[in-house]
């Protein structure tokens, strides 16, 4: 039996921190962001239909999306996100399942979903345990604005793109507290797997 893990936490809490900790243990991670680049390059269905909808001042010169100019659009209006939600989910969607099922039919003991919008999307019934990766809201902002060297403006439009992730670590299975070094969210990863019976 494989126990299907969903990852997620709020924008800048640590996901792909804490999801590269699951790989240094040899659990396979599926990355809900990554194959959501993967759908809108040129050639894809979906690119087609960004550039339908949102024309081509979101590309750059080598027609490639431009992710900045696109972000600026859809976290500044609701309705716009909504749009581009519609076009790239149902893709993402498709392949994270064909993702996720490949590697419980080579019998892997536990396979990670990482997915920012595993509960705004309403999507927790693709796993069976959630994880929850917290920061305080200090943190969140500070780590947001130097990943990303984006304005407090920006980086708060995105924050409140997602639910407030203490309202998540409220919906979990099981929270990393991701305020402290990465070795602590690593010993608290281990502690929680080790509860769940995974041991490797
Ligand atoms: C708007 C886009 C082009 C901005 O690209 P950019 O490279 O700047 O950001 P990136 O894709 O790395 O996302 C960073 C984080 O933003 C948050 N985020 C992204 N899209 C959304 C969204 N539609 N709603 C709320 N939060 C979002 C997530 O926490 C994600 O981890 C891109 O995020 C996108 O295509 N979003 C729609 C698809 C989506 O929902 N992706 C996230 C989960 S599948
Ligand atoms: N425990 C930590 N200590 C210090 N910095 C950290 C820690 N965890 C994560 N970071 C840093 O905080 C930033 C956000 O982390 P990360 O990119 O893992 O978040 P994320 O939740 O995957 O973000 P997104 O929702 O945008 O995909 C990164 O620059 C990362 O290096």
């Amino acid at each position: 039996m494989t126990l299907v893990i969903g990852l997620t936490g709020s924008i800048a809490s640590g996901k792909s921190t804490v999801s590269n900790l699951f790989t240094e243990l040899n659990i396979p991670v599926v990355d809900a962001d990554q194959i959501s680049r993967e759908v809108v390059e040129p050639g894809e269905p979906a690119y087609e239909q960004i550039v339908d909808t949102f024309g081509e001042s979101i590309l750059q010169d080598d027609k490639t999306l431009d992710r900045k100019q696109l972000g600026k659009v859809v976290f500044s209006d609701e309705e716009k996100r909504k749009q581009l939600n519609s076009i790239v989910h149902p893709q993402v969607r498709k392949e994270m399942l064909n993702k996720r099922d490949h590697y419980i039919s080579e019998h892997y003991p536990a396979v990670v979903l990482d997915i920012p919008l595993l509960f705004e999307s309403k999507l927790t019934h693709y796993v069976d345990r959630v994880v929850v990766v917290y920061v305080s809201e200090e943190t969140q902002l500070e780590r947001l604005m130097e990943r990303d060297r984006s304005s407090r403006e920006d980086a708060e439009q995105r924050i409140k793109a997602q639910i407030p992730v203490q309202q998540k670590a409220e919906m979990a299975d099981a929270v990393i507290d991701n305020n402290g070094t990465i070795e602590e969210s690593f010993q608290q990863l281990k502690d929680i797997l080790h509860d769940w019976n995974i041991v490797y």
